[in-house]
């Protein structure tokens, strides 16, 4: 089966993204002012965050309405600001990671990954950050499944410590606590204090969403893991604070944005592609050794099935039906696709693959 990735592509990628470039002058992202959605933004946040503290009672009514997926209605707004996708609730560390990558930005909080996805494309918002994978919980798979999905590209990556806090209302202690409400990352990040309290854990879709639940209900036994800032927000009170199992708890995220960016070789970049290889004995070892024999480091392997092909059967006579699965490998690597090594790697890989897309080049990140 051919690769739906052109070869003839590879060498002209810089001339590919220059053409993407020129499509830019003509309806530039972050100069214009696009048809968006009457969302409130991170201004309504600072907002909320000047007003004096009344702990819980702070006007929860004044923070922004996260898109849903089928928020596809506009209105014009003067802005021109990044507008930076997030998933969550305004305190959410996916908003903190926005920040780092775009601090004058405005976050637009989304009631799931798929809603940042869609504002993206829907020119909503210019950028999305979203989390992919976490160095305690391991990898984020929606967000994987969701990036071959959508045709968004990945153009640069957030690492970020999270320092996990416990919050309860204001006047409550620690050991009144029955239950505790996060994120499930958050709440498998924190185990070993989770388990030292005896609480029951509760999943929300967001840790900062699980703050203004707690804060709007007013349970006293109820306490939360989010951000210190997802305290500050709601009215809540730090009752410990860097409570993670482990010190160096870092998650990735990615920024996707509509259109590539041209990559550089003046610092370090990754490039994460996306691929499928036929049945055979050794074909990832094959498709590995074409980074190995050119010296480039992966960083990240995953393999998710296949959602439209899940099962493969293969007719053996002599061992009856076998049937398995067929797996779709993300890879992540240290080069820049404007460097001759990464360009050849990718043709070398697409001699195998039965599919190859690129999901993006762009700069490393670090924690710090
Ligand atoms: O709930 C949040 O605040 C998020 O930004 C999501 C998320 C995640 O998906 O892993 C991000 C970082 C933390 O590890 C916990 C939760």
């Amino acid at each position: 089966m051919r690769c739906n990735w052109d070869l003839e592509r590879l060498p002209r990628w810089e001339c590919c993204c220059l053409s993407v470039l020129a499509q830019r002058a003509i309806t530039p992202v972050e100069d214009e002012k696009p048809l968006i959605p009457q969302v409130e933004t991170s201004e309504a946040i600072d907002q909320v965050q000047n007003t004096q503290s009344r702990g819980f009672h702070k006007d929860l009514n004044l923070l922004p309405k996260p898109l849903s997926a089928t928020d596809i209605f506009s209105s014009p707004r003067n802005s021109a600001k990044v507008r930076v996708a997030y998933q969550g609730m305004p305190g959410a560390y996916g908003e903190a990671a926005a920040l780092k990558a775009y601090p004058k930005c405005e976050t637009v909080p989304c009631e799931e990954f798929e809603a940042a996805f869609k504002a993206v494309e829907l020119w909503l918002v210019d950028k999305a950050v979203l989390p992919i994978e976490s160095s305690v919980g391991g990898s984020i798979h929606r967000n994987y499944d969701l990036l071959l999905r959508h045709r968004l590209h990945i153009v640069g990556e957030v690492q970020m410590i999270v320092n996990h806090c416990l919050l309860g209302l204001p006047g409550v202690q620690k050991e009144e606590l029955k239950r505790v409400l996060s994120h499930p990352q958050a709440l498998d990040q924190c185990d070993m204090i989770l388990t030292k309290l005896g609480v029951v854990r509760v999943s929300t879709d967001d840790t900062a969403g699980a703050a203004l639940m707690v804060a709007a209900s007013g349970e006293r036994d109820s306490g939360v893991i989010a951000s210190d800032r997802a305290a500050e927000i709601y009215g809540l009170n730090i009752l410990l604070e860097k409570i993670q199992d482990d010190d160096d708890n870092i998650t990735r995220f990615l920024i996707l944005a509509r259109e590539p960016i041209i990559p550089g070789t003046d610092r370090p970049h990754k490039t994460s592609i996306v691929f499928t290889l036929e049945e055979g004995p050794g074909m990832l070892f094959k498709a590995l050794a074409v980074f190995a024999s050119r010296d480039i480091n992966l960083t990240k392997i995953e393999s998710r099935p296949q959602r439209k092909r899940p099962l493969r059967v293969v007719d053996d006579s002599n061992k009856g039906s076998a049937r398995y699965f067929d797996y779709l490998f993300y890879i992540d690597f240290e080069a820049s696709m404007a460097e001759p090594r990464a360009q050849h790697a990718m043709a070398h890989l697409q001699e195998f693959a039965s599919f190859l897309r690129v999901l993006g080049c762009y700069a490393t990140d670090s924690a710090l």
